[in-house]
């Protein structure tokens, strides 16, 4: 049977629909399956730098009365002050001493797990028992700061919320850009635009001396060689800082603390991963340089970087600024403080077998090039001279302090150290 051209061209027009058809939902599968297997799609995603970008709560009058009552100046001349990282150590330990002074003290710590939140969690109720409220949340969120700010006309910020640790930076470099560099620019911000401005002091570190081999390390020497991703962020920080000042008329003080240890202290640092090995039996890495070089820390206990941090807030003068606009110069300083005595590692790994009666497994390593230099050491002459800042715990008694503190907290096996 012969087909007419029009019943020809309706086949043939019914055939290309049907190809047409098929390739749009073929097309249209693709991109829901591509959307769908996307990581951006992903609402828990496994890359710890984003762990922070989790969702809070806060807001509502009952929690604008907690911020309040946290913030509220409880003495004559006293300040309030907006501690970030307050659930950290050198957080927890500033909020409660300011708190002792009858300052006004908000906390506020995103919780984030890099390493044991319960640690974190037993500080937060350490500091409720003396009147400090920890906001949960993260310094990336602008509407929570700027909400603070609305809040409380907080006359101080204490910056300490960082991805802390040199050698993690190579597993999660996300996470330092996110917090030191991200989330320092988000809280400046929100400083600069607020209505008084706040002073700020914050944390940077002795890291960012890196290579530098002229010893002891002084403000005026060179930091443009940092030997880690978080020593180049630190260091970005102390820039970012300058150009808040210049541009906002921002008071900033960045205080660049030597390997900070104590009760309460960071299990992911060495005397405390130590203590705790040693306890356990299992052998520690000790790191040694070239030619066994002695690898050495000038490590400043606890109560002296608090006391550093109080004499910098006390002596912050005003920001000049106003409603984002600057009005004047304003002060910009950076203040070593070290404890001025560097020890050798394999010193600190003999005190902690002496106050621990155990002898340590010790495997002696080269020094791993993953972010570690092989010294620090602090010249303090600014800090005494601007701050009065005069350290005077020695290493042995300052372990023995965090040894009483370590065996009770983690006592009768009740938490497992991390
Ligand atoms: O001073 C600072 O700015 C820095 O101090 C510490 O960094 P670090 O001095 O490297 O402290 P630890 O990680 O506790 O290391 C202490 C010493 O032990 C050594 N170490 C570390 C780990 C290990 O397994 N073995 C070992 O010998 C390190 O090389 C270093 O000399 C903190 O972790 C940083 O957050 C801080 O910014």
């Amino acid at each position: 049977m012969d087909k007419s051209p029009y019943i020809h061209n309706r086949l043939r027009w019914h055939s290309s629909l049907a190809k047409l058809t098929f390739w749009s939902f073929m097309f249209l599968g693709l991109i829901l399956i591509f959307f769908f297997r996307s990581p951006s799609s992903n609402p828990l995603p496994q890359d710890p730098s984003r762990r922070s970008l989790r969702t809070y709560n806060w807001g509502g009058p009952a929690w604008e009365k907690r911020v309040r009552s946290s913030a509220r100046i409880r003495s004559r001349n006293g300040i309030s002050v907006l501690v970030t990282g307050a659930a950290g150590f050198v957080g927890t330990h500033v909020s409660a001493a300011l708190k002792r002074r009858g300052d006004g003290v908000l906390g506020l710590d995103n919780f984030n797990d890099y390493y044991d939140p319960s640690l974190k969690r037993a500080r937060q109720a350490l500091l409720e028992r003396s009147g400090v409220f920890i906001v949960e949340g993260d310094i990336n969120d602008s509407a929570l700061l700027r909400k603070l700010f609305e809040v409380v006309a907080f006359t101080h910020v204490m910056h300490l919320a960082a991805q802390a640790g040199v050698r993690y930076a190579m597993e999660n470099p996300g996470s330092y850009v996110h917090s030191n560099i991200a989330g320092f620019v988000n809280l400046l911000e929100v400083c600069k635009s607020a209505n008084p401005q706040p002073a700020i002091v914050w944390a940077s570190s002795s890291s960012v001396y890196g290579l530098n081999t002229k010893v002891p390390f002084s403000e005026r020497d060179r930091t443009d060689q940092p030997a880690s991703l978080y020593a180049a962020t630190k260091k970005a920080g102390e820039e970012i800082a300058h150009t808040y000042n210049h541009i906002y008329g921002l008071s900033l003080t960045g205080l660049r603390f030597f390997t900070v240890y104590g009760p309460w202290g960071r299990p992911d640092m060495a005397y405390f991963f130590f203590t705790r090995d040693i306890l356990k039996g299992k052998s520690i890495s000790i790191f040694e340089a070239a030619n066994h070089g002695t690898v050495a820390r000038d490590f400043t206990y606890i109560d002296d970087i608090v006391k550093g941090c109080l004499a910098a807030l006390d002596t912050a003068e005003k920001s000049t600024g106003s409603g984002g606009k600057k009005k004047g110069p304003a002060q910009l300083r950076v203040f070593n403080l070290g404890n001025t005595s560097p020890v050798p590692v394999s010193d600190l790994v003999s005190i902690l077998e002496r106050l621990l009666k155990v002898n340590a497994k010790r495997n002696i390593m080269k020094l791993p090039r993953n972010g570690d230099v092989q010294f620090t050491h602090a010249n303090i002459s600014l800090a005494q001279r601007e701050l009065g800042y005069k350290p005077s715990t020695d290493l042995q008694t300052g372990l023995k302090k965090f040894v009483r503190w370590y065996l009770s907290y983690y006592s009768g096996g009740k938490k497992a150290a991390g």
